[in-house]
């Protein structure tokens, strides 16, 4: 490969709190090794339509402590045919940009490496997405900070629960991790916790209710990740408990879109800083097709094949610190 002069940047997928961090590092680290930065409006849809512009240091001052991405974010259609990508690459070409950073979750790095792929065109992918979906990083960008929203959240609506007396179900992101509604779920002390990688089974649910209102509980909080594996939607299954256990009153509330908003925690910017400078790093030593993702605390560098396969990390730990703390 030859040497990297043109380094473009790009967000993808759904934003997370952290990528404004990711992206001032990008650039920053550029300005430090003496390479251009591109930014790229509007992800893979920006890419196709020649949105992009060079940035400096400056370009990216007071953005650390942003939620959203100031390049923008989208899910393009249009990059998911060969005929898309081919316009991305010419772009590319045209404005002689020697290798790609996309910052966003498993879908943006599927189309990262199918870019790469079929026209052997460097990248290199950081983490960037609430959800935490992806093989071969403990944490992904805007996590964190989601968890903590998450959390918040749960303490407020646990106030008005515990004063009606009444079980509330709270959907919670997560299509198929269960990642956001287990941790927030812990920290917020639900009573129990709805993932798309275990199927609780409404029965053992209803039983479960039963037996802790037995022991003296008044009010109930139960988590449940967007794509639980009930079979029914949060309002099918409020109606299901409701009909089913007898003394309640349910109600159903959808965190929806602020769990992806919001200045992003300490933890987000700095790892944000980190993945954003490891990613310079590692294409100018000639890497592509990797992920730069952190293990025990630690930057390390990852295929994307291997980011975008099965999650060897599980939940089964936390289940169970789950069930004997919600007692
Ligand atoms: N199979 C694919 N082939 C080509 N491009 C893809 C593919 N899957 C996803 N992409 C591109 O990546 C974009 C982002 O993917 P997706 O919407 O799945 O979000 P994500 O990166 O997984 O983030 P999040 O799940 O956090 O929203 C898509 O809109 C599309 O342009
Ligand atoms: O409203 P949108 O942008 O389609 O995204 C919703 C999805 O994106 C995610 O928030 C990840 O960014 C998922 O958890 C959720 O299912
Ligand atoms: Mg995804």
């Amino acid at each position: 490969m030859e040497k990297v002069k043109n380094i473009a940047v790009l967000t993808s997928g759904g934003d997370a709190p952290g990528m404004n961090a990711a992206i001032r590092a990008v650039v920053r680290a550029c300005s430090y090794y003496e390479v251009e930065c591109f930014g790229v409006y509007k992800g893979y849809e920006g890419l196709i339509h020649n949105e992009m512009e060079k940035l400096n240091a400056r370009s990216v001052r007071n953005i650390i402590n942003k939620g959203g991405t100031f390049l923008k974010s989208a899910r393009s259609n249009d990059f998911r045919t060969e005929e898309g990508r081919k316009k991305a690459h010419d772009n590319l070409i045209k404005n002689s940009i020697d290798a790609l950073i996309v910052i966003g979750g498993d879908g943006s790095f599927t189309g990262a490496l199918k870019l790469s792929e079929e026209f052997n065109f460097p990248v290199v992918g950081i983490p960037g997405t609430i959800d935490n979906d992806i093989n071969g990083t403990d944490y992904t960008i805007g996590y964190d900070t989601a968890l903590n929203t998450v959390v918040e959240a749960i303490d407020k609506i646990r106030d008005t629960a515990s004063s009606h007396n009444r079980l509330f179900l709270i959907e919670v992101m997560g299509r198929d991790a269960g990642d956001i509604a287990l941790n927030a779920g812990i920290g917020a002390g639900a009573e129990e916790i709805l993932i798309p990688e275990e199927d609780m089974g409404i029965d053992r649910l209803i039983e479960s209710l039963r037996k802790s209102k037995k022991t003296g509980k008044t009010s109930s909080i139960i988590v449940v990740a967007e794509g639980d594996k009930s079979g029914k939607n949060i309002f099918e299954l409020g109606e299901y408990v409701e009909e089913n256990l007898e003394d309640y009153e349910v109600r159903v509330s959808v965190l929806g879109h602020i769990q992806r908003g919001g200045a992003p925690s300490c933890y987000d910017r700095v790892l944000a800083s980190k993945l954003g400078v490891g990613a310079v790093e590692t294409l100018l030593e000639g890497k592509s097709q990797v992920m730069i993702g952190i293990v025990h605390k630690q930057v390390t560098i990852v295929p994307l094949t291997t980011a975008l396969g099965k999650r060897t990390h599980k939940h089964d730990r936390l289940i169970k610190v789950a069930d004997i703390t919600s007692v």
